[in-house]
């Protein structure tokens, strides 16, 4: 994979480059580029890899690992577009951009793998998705599943499928967080001190996100483990019913798949 560069430190950029480091790959290996010089010397100073120039990035690189926004990508691939070579390997990790925009962005015949990763890449249980561009080569591809894989699983879709990944698991644990805070919210409503809900809720969530993995069960089957006949669950599963919950949800990851399609114009 030789050297990485990783453009756009952000959150998910800061997220891939501490998970490369963590999977021990040298940091002399890595090079990372920053808009503004304070959030550069900010990771300089936390991770000890050299921050670059894009254009020396692009030039000192193997693989070009691309974080920023959707919006700032086209003017990011115009500036780093002539140095891109085809020995280089270009993984995107923007939502919405489309692997024909960037190769159009790029020379001729660019090698470009499209990926929808996760923050839980954090601490190592992320899920991406990726995608080959047009050019690609499956020892390209495996690369970029191996960068990806430092960070948690990761699996191959056809990319006509990634607006639905993006709505799925890319923002996914914003939903899941969402529904953290409101049952934290309604714990303290029934009375509990705020940290010992944190940790009820927390510890539930956990517990439930290891049964559906450990045991293969369908959800449907271990939601109904839980509802006792005329009980508690039943009871607060038709409140949920009753406000359109599950229906909210459904309408809520089409919008996110509605707005990663809409992002693909740059
Ligand atoms: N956050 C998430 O959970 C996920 C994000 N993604 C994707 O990752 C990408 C980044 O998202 P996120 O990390 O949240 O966003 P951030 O805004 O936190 O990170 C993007 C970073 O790139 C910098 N940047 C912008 N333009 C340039 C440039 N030309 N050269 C160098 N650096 C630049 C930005 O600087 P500045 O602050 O000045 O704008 C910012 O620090 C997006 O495309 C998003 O779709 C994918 C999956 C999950
Ligand atoms: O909100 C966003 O646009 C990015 C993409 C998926 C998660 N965060």
């Amino acid at each position: 994979m030789g050297t990485v560069a990783i453009f756009g430190a952000g959150v998910m950029g800061e997220t891939l480059l501490s998970g490369l480091l963590r999977s021990g790959r040298p940091a002399d290996e890595l090079v990372i580029t920053e808009r503004r010089p304070e959030r550069a010397a900010e990771l300089t100073e936390k991770y000890a890899v050299r921050t670059v120039s894009n254009v020396e990035a692009a030039e000192a690189a193997d693989t070009l690992v691309l974080v920023v926004k959707p919006q700032d990508m086209a003017a990011l691939l115009d500036e780093i577009g002539p140095h891109v070579t085809g020995d280089n390997l270009v993984v995107s990790l923007a939502a919405g951009i489309t692997t024909e925009f960037i190769e159009s962005h790029l020379p001729e015949g660019r090698s470009v793998v499209r990926v929808m990763p996760n923050t839980p890449a954090l601490v190592d249980q992320g899920m991406a998705a990726l995608s080959p561009g047009r050019h690609c080569l499956p020892d390209q591809l495996d690369h970029a599943r191996e960068l990806l894989a430092a960070t948690g699983k990761v699996t191959e879709v056809p990319e006509k499928l990634q607006d639905a990944v993006t709505a799925i698991s890319g923002s996914g644990p914003a939903y899941i967080f969402y529904v953290v805070e409101a049952m934290i919210e309604a714990g303290v409503v029934l009375g509990m001190p705020r940290a010992t809900a944190t940790e009820l809720v927390t510890q539930t969530l956990y517990g439930a996100a290891t049964m559906l993995r450990e045991t293969g069960q369908h959800p449907t089957v271990l939601r109904e483990q839980v509802t006792s006949p005329g009980g508690t669950t039943a009871a607060a599963l038709r409140e949920l019913d009753d406000h359109k919950v599950r229906a909210a949800f459904v309408s809520a990851m089409e919008a996110a798949a509605v707005r990663s399609r809409e992002l693909s114009g740059g």
